[in-house]
């Protein structure tokens, strides 16, 4: 970014303005938080050989107590890796002109701290979201800035979609479920990136509020700077950065299917005063009308269903499961075929 840009930026300050700083029952907390040696970080490369099981093993554990793992050979190139980031980070250093008035802003949404207002205090990030679903369609809307934009982030997500199918057929076997059980549930991606700028004092702010993401899982990746944490007996443990390994989560929807035994849990993120931080997460998402309930094979006389039946796209209405962004959001996917799963 030239200076110029920096010097107009809304975090070039030297102290949090008041519309940042979180009431003091609402602040991070302690921002030395323990990373978690406990999150699996799983070879993927091993789950094809005769370590499959334990493979299909760790990744049931993982999601069973803590609803998160990493997965590295996970078959992802890591050029377009490498790619994908440098365009977020172009993106987001663009100015605050250029990301408002881009071209066609019909298939995506932008969204700037200021924007964030929850209770009068101001999220420290930027963030950017993009229906992926069907890509052929949804590609023509996409930013043509930075270049490449559309090439790069077409590829990343046919990779990441790859990587996810093979995740969920693990977690399929895991849960003893018939194979391709996850199909109809995991048609949509939807992308979402962050950004958050060095902050000069973290212990007044928050980058991504507490939450549960509304998905079935959700692939991120956070590059070589930490700031995820996730809330594991009463503490908020930090997800270790590792260059080139993707953080799984766990979400809500993935919990209802499993009948409670694959947990989501709740995660937020962190700033810090040296390093601008981005993230890229693809969330793994039933369409609209996809029916989620619990599947029936998980559902017996001693295991009764935990979660009523309902409709995808109600549950998101409902719960505003997107914040502030889940009308946009709605808008741009409602054209989704049914799906009635309902098994
Ligand atoms: O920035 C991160 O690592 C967290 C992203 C996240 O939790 C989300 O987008 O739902
Ligand atoms: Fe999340």
């Amino acid at each position: 970014m030239d200076d110029q840009k920096i010097a107009s930026s809304w975090f070039n300050v030297q102290s949090v303005p008041e519309t940042y700083r979180f009431p003091p029952e609402r602040r991070p907390g302690k921002l030395i938080v323990p990373l978690c040696k406990t999150i699996p970080v799983i070879n993927l490369e091993k789950a094809t050989g005769v370590d499959r099981i334990h493979i299909i093993q760790q990744i049931s554990e993982a999601s069973q107590t803590l609803g998160f793992f990493q997965v590295i050979n996970h078959g992802v190139s890591e050029n377009i890796i490498v790619e994908t980031m440098r365009i977020f980070k172009d993106f987001f250093s663009m100015s605050p002109e250029e990301k408002a008035s881009a071209p066609n802003k019909s298939g995506w949404i932008y969204t700037s701290s200021t924007d964030y207002a929850k209770e009068g205090v101001h999220l420290w990030r930027e963030n950017f979201k993009q229906p992926c679903h069907p890509l052929e369609e949804c590609i023509q809307f996409w930013p043509n800035e930075p270049t490449r934009y559309r090439d790069i982030v077409g590829t990343y997500l046919v990779e990441v979609k790859k990587l996810s199918l093979r995740i969920l057929e693990l977690i399929c076997e895991g849960l003893r479920l018939e194979p391709g059980y996850f199909k109809e549930q995991s048609e949509v991606q939807l992308l979402s990136s962050n950004h958050y700028p060095p902050c000069p004092d973290p212990s007044l702010t928050l980058g991504i509020l507490r939450h549960i993401d509304p998905s079935l899982i959700t692939i991120v990746y956070q590059g070589d700077v930490s700031g995820l944490q996730v809330f594991k007996d009463g503490q908020w443990i930090g997800v270790e950065a590792i260059p080139n390994a993707f953080v799984v989560n766990i979400g809500n929807q993935l919990q209802i299917i499993s009948n409670g035994k694959l947990r989501s849990a709740e995660h937020r993120a962190v700033t810090n005063p040296t390093e601008a931080r981005t993230s890229i997460a693809t969330f793994i998402n039933p369409s609209s009308n996809c029916i989620i309930e619990p599947a029936q094979a998980l559902v017996n006389a001693l295991n009764p269903p935990l979660y009523e039946a309902f409709l995808y796209k109600e549950f998101v209405n409902s719960s505003k499961a997107f914040g502030p962004d889940t009308d946009a959001i709605q808008k741009l996917i409602s054209s989704e075929p049914e799906c009635i799963k309902g098994k």
